[in-house]
């Protein structure tokens, strides 16, 4: 599968956010991750729809939204409708599951089941046939910047298994504690769309880090 690089803005200088955004387009970075907090679903608040929307203005990129919230299903559509190409939600929200995932996809929009470090690859397997992608988070949803969680590599083989098994084309996404050791090690377990925030935003050169942490393993 190829591999993709979902940048996460809550790493960005969100003064400059424009030009952060022009920055990720010059460095080929293939996605913009844009993590929406409510502070009840985790321990942290950060951006939303009018945010999203002034996004959507200022790029072409496609906008990669995970929502860290309580009722995914109250907002998924409002969310689709500011621009988001692709919504993540939390399989341990409120909202009803299979509810949520066919309300993003009645906007056109691909649709992602996201996992908190302690859920079971399994608690996903029933919704499989409906998803375009999941979301392994590696490190508990609410900040950036965190140690990556190495117990988390066992569940992403475990889905990438069962995916082959059942013939999907579905994309497993990682995020959190991604950089160019960790990079290797998740893509060694099946994940092909990585997300990094601090690593990215901290480089010298953003381009050649992507560009790490996007390359195809050694056959
Ligand atoms: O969703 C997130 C936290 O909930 C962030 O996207 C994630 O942590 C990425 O940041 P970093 O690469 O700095 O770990």
């Amino acid at each position: 599968m190829k591999n993709y690089v979902s940048a996460s803005v809550l790493s960005a200088d969100m003064l400059e956010l424009k030009k952060e955004i022009k920055k990720l387009e010059i460095s080929g970075i293939d996605m913009l991750h844009f993590d929406v907090m409510d502070g009840s679903f985790v321990d942290n608040i950060t951006f939303g729809l009018p945010v999203l929307q002034q996004v959507r203005k200022a790029t072409d990129m496609k906008l990669d939204v995970h929502l860290m919230i309580n009722d995914p299903l109250r907002y998924a559509s409002a969310f689709a409708d500011y621009g988001a190409d692709m919504i993540s939600f939390h399989i341990e929200s409120s909202s009803d599951t299979l509810a949520t995932i066919r309300k993003i996809k009645e906007k056109g929009v691909k649709a992602s089941v996201a996992l908190k470090p302690a859920t079971s690859a399994e608690e996903v397997f029933e919704f499989l046939p409906y998803l375009d992608m999941v979301l392994v988070m590696t490190v508990e949803p609410g900040f950036g910047g965190q140690d990556f969680l190495h117990g988390t590599l066992d569940k992403i083989s475990v889905l990438r298994k069962k995916i082959n098994e059942l013939g999907l084309d579905i994309d497993i996404e990682v995020d959190g504690g991604i950089n160019a050791e960790t990079s290797v090690l998740v893509k060694r377990a099946g994940a092909n769309v990585l997300v990094s925030g601090s690593y990215l935003f901290g480089a010298a050169d953003m381009a050649a880090a992507a560009d790490i942490i996007r390359e195809d393993l050694p056959c």
